[in-house]
C-alpha cells in the first residue's frame, strides 16, 4: 500500500460515492490517506489500475499544474465500472484458446434472421423474437460478442499523419464514424492564431456523445487534408461532404474550462428566427422559437449563445394560435440514427440567444426605433426626462387609468427575454383557484365576458368588489356594488400600497385592493378581475398566481359588424352613446399595441369577435385552467 508516498506528497483526503474513505478492504481503519483503496469492497480492485493509482502522487509532484487532469485520472482509475470491465477482460485473456466462438458475425446473422421473419408477425413466437432482436441492448450485446470473437480489444488509432509541425507538441487524432447526422459542433476562425477552432459542442450531438472533441480544439486536418487558412464555411462544406470514417487531426485545447451545464426550463418572452439573425455563428445550429414556447437551457456557459432543447407544451396557451408543435428538425438533426434499429439518438441542443445578447439586441432596436421617430436635435440632453412636478404626474396617472387606459410604462425598462418556469399540476380536488385576469383595451368586452363567465357558474366565480370614495347612492349596499370609504382613508391606503390599481374619476377615487382579491381566493372561488395593465406588476405574483387572458379585437371590419349591429356602447357611464366607427378604430389599434407590448404576460388570448363564441371559448378555457398541467413562473407551483 502506498500511503507513505501519498502523505509525503501531500495528497488530500477525498471522498467518493458515499464511501467513508477511511477503511481498508479488510475493514481496518487506516490512519493515512487511503485514496488508492477500493470503496467497493465487493469489487476486487484491478492490479494494473492499482499500480497506476499508486503512481499518481509521483505524477502529481512532477506536474504541479495538472491537478484537474490527475484528479480526473484518479476518479477514472477508481471507477467501479472500470474495475468490472478489467475483470471481464482478464477472464477472457485467461481463457483464451479454451473457448472458441461459434461465429464472429452475430450482428449480420441477427440482421438476416430479422429480415427473414419480419413479415410473419401473426406467429407470437416470431413477434417475440423480432422484439428481442430490435432491442438496443441485444444489438449492443451481439456487437460486443463479435468484437470479442475477433479479439478486437484495442482501440484502433490511425498512425499520426505525416507533416505534423515540429512545434506541435500535442496532437489529438480523432476518428469518428459519421452518418447523415451532422457533427453537432460549431467552428470559428481564431483571428489571432489563424486557426479554425471548435467554438462549441452542441449538447447531445454526435461530437458531444463521442466525448472526444472539446471547445477550443484547433482543427488542423480533415481526412489528411490540411485545413489551416481555410474559411470556416469551406471546412463545414468538407465535413458535410464526407460520410463514414472522418479523421480529424486536432491540437487540443489546454484550457480546463469544463463549462457550466444547466437544466433550466424557460418560457420564451420573445420570438427568434435564426435565419434572420446576422450574428448567429451557425444558422443551421439555431433553434427557432415563438414567444411562449418552452425551452430547456442545457448549457449557458457562452455569453452570447446558449444551448437549448425544445420542451413540449402541456396545454395550448393561445386559443387563437395553434398549439406550438415541435419544429421539425432540419437536415442537421435527425431524431434517429439511420441503421440503428430504432435506437433513439438524443436530439442535439441548438443555439438560442443568451439573455444578455437578446437584451443588447432589443436595446439597439429600441434606440433605432426612437431615433427614427424623433430624429435627434441639438437640444438639451434632458429632453427625454422633462421635469414634471411629482404631484402633477401622480394626478395624470390616476386620470389616465380611469379615463382612457393608456399604456403604463412600468415594464419598459425590463426587456423580456426568458422566464424560468416549472410545471404546475392542479391537484384534485382543487382548493385554491388561480384568479382569472382580463386584459384588453377599454371597450373590447372584458366586463361583458367576465359577466358571462360568472353567469355560467355564479357560485364558483366571483368578481372583486372595488373601493370608492364617492357617496353611497340610496339603492346601493356597502360591500355589494362598492366598498365605501372616505377619501382620506382611501388616500392613506393608496400610500400604504394596499391597492393593486386606483384612479380618480369625476372627483372620486376608485380602486381594487389586494386584500379583496385574496379574500375571494381564500373562499375557494375563482376571482375574476379586469384591471388596467399597470396593475399587472402587483397582481402577477407567486402569492396570487393569476391566469392572464388577453381579450383581443378581431380586426376593424369585424368590430364594425359585431358592435355597430348591437349598438354596443362603453359601459363605464350610463349615458354614453353607442360606439362610433372612430372609437372602434381606436379600440382595434390599441388592441394591436397592447398585444405587441404586453403579450409576454398573457397566458391565453381570446379574440372577441362573435360574442357567443368568445364566451364559449372562455368558459372552456376556465375549466381547463383547473384541470390541466401548466407551465408557470418558478415558485408558483406549490
Ligand atoms: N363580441 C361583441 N359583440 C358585440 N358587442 C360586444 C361584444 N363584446 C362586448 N360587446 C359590447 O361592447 C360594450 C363594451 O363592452 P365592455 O363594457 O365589456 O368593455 P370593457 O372592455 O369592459 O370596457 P370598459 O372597461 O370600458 O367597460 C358593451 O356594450 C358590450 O356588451
Amino acid at each position: 500500500m502506498l500511503t507513505a508516498a501519498q502523505t509525503k506528497h501531500g495528497a488530500r483526503p477525498e471522498k467518493e460515492h458515499g464511501g467513508d474513505g477511511t477503511r481498508t478492504p479488510s475493514g481496518r481503519r487506516s490512519r493515512t490517506m487511503p485514496v488508492n483503496l477500493p470503496l467497493f469492497p465487493h469489487v476486487k480492485i484491478d492490479t494494473d489500475a492499482q499500480k497506476l493509482l499508486v503512481a499518481l502522487p509521483t505524477l502529481e509532484s512532477r506536474l504541479p499544474n495538472k491537478e484537474p487532469e490527475i484528479h480526473y485520472l484518479r476518479r477514472f482509475l477508481r471507477n467501479r465500472n472500470l474495475h468490472l470491465i478489467l475483470r471481464i477482460y482478464r477472464q477472457f485473456r485467461a481463457r483464451q484458446g479454451s473457448i472458441r466462438p461459434a461465429a464472429d458475425f452475430a450482428v449480420s446473422q441477427a440482421a438476416d434472421v430479422y429480415c427473414e421473419i419480419r413479415y410473419r408477425i401473426e406467429d407470437p413466437q416470431v413477434r417475440e423474437l423480432l422484439g428481442i432482436l430490435s432491442k438496443p441492448h441485444m444489438q449492443a450485446l451481439l456487437f460486443s460478442h463479435d468484437k470479442v470473437a475477433c479479439e478486437d480489444y484495442e482501440p484502433r488509432i490511425d498512425p499520426v499523419p505525416s507533416g505534423a509541425g515540429d512545434d506541435e507538441t500535442i496532437i489529438k487524432i480523432v476518428r469518428l464514424i459519421k452518418n447523415n447526422e451532422p457533427l453537432g459542433a460549431t467552428i470559428y476562425l481564431n483571428e489571432r492564431t489563424g486557426c479554425v477552432e471548435i467554438a462549441r459542442i452542441l449538447h447531445g450531438g454526435a461530437a458531444y456523445r463521442s466525448g472526444l472533441l472539446n471547445a477550443g480544439d484547433e482543427i488542423h486536418e480533415i481526412n489528411g487534408e490540411p485545413v489551416r487558412g481555410l474559411e470556416p464555411d469551406k471546412i463545414v462544406a468538407m465535413l458535410s461532404e464526407v460520410s463514414g470514417s472522418v479523421m480529424l487531426k486536432l491540437v487540443p485545447c489546454m484550457r480546463t474550462n469544463i463549462g457550466r451545464k444547466t437544466k433550466l426550463k424557460v418560457r420564451c418572452l420573445f420570438s427568434f428566427d435564426p435565419g434572420t439573425d446576422e450574428h448567429i455563428p451557425c444558422r443551421e445550429a439555431g433553434l427557432p422559437f415563438k414567444m411562449g414556447d418552452i425551452l430547456e437551457i442545457v448549457n449557458d456557459e457562452d455569453a452570447t449563445w446558449w444551448q437549448a432543447l425544445r420542451v413540449e407544451e402541456p396545454v395550448p396557451t393561445n386559443t387563437d394560435v395553434p398549439v406550438p408543435v415541435p419544429v421539425p428538425h432540419s437536415r442537421s438533426a435527425p431524431a434517429t440514427t439511420p441503421g440503428s434499429g430504432g435506437t433513439v439518438t438524443p436530439v442535439p441542443a441548438r443555439l438560442v440567444p443568451s439573455k444578455h445578447y437578446q437584451e443588447s439586441v432589443e436595446v439597439m432596436r429600441r434606440v433605432k426605433l426612437r431615433e427614427a421617430r424623433n430624429p435627434p436635435r441639438s437640444i438639451s440632453p434632458c429632453r427625454y426626462s422633462p421635469k414634471i412636478p411629482k404631484q402633477t404626474r401622480l394626478r395624470k396617472t390616476m386620470y389616465h387609468i380611469v379615463q382612457s387606459g393608456v399604456f403604463s410604462d412600468f415594464d419598459t425598462d425590463e426587456i423580456p427575454t426568458y422566464e424560468e418556469v416549472e410545471l404546475y399540476r392542479p391537484k384534485q380536488p382543487l382548493k385554491v383557484f388561480r384568479p382569472i385576469i382580463f386584459i384588453g383595451p377599454p371597450g373590447i368586452g372584458r366586463n361583458e365576458l367576465k359577466r358571462r363567465l360568472k353567469a355560467s357558474s355564479p357560485q364558483h366565480f366571483e368578481e372583486v368588489v372595488p373601493y370608492t370614495s364617492r357617496e353611497k347612492r340610496p339603492h346601493e349596499e356597502d360591500g355589494k356594488e362598492y366598498n365605501f370609504l372616505t377619501r382620506e382613508d382611501m388616500e392613506s391606503q393608496i400610500i400604504a400600497q394596499k391597492f393593486v390599481e386606483y384612479g380618480e374619476y369625476k372627483g372620486n377615487l376608485y380602486g381594487t385592493s389586494l386584500e379583496s382579491i385574496k379574500s375571494v381566493i381564500q373562499k375557494s372561488k375563482v376571482c375574476l378581475l379586469a384591471p388596467h395593465t399597470q396593475a399587472l406588476k402587483f397582481i402577477r405574483t407567486a402569492e396570487l398566481r393569476p391566469y392572464i387572458i388577453f381579450i383581443k379585437a378581431p380586426g376593424m371590419e369585424r368590430m364594425k359588424y359585431t358592435r355597430l349591429e348591437q349598438h354596443a356602447r362603453a359601459t363605464h357611464t350610463e349615458t354614453t352613446p353607442p360606439f362610433s366607427a372612430e372609437e372602434l378604430r381606436d379600440i382595434t389599434e390599441m388592441s394591436a399595441k397592447m398585444e405587441e407590448r404586453y403579450s409576454h404576460f398573457f397566458d391565453a388570448v381570446i379574440v372577441n369577435d362573435d360574442l357567443h363564441e368568445a364566451a364559449a371559448a372562455l368558459i372552456k378555457l376556465a375549466a381547463k385552467i383547473e384541470r390541466e398541467d401548466q407551465w408557470v413562473p418558478v415558485g408558483w407551483a406549490y
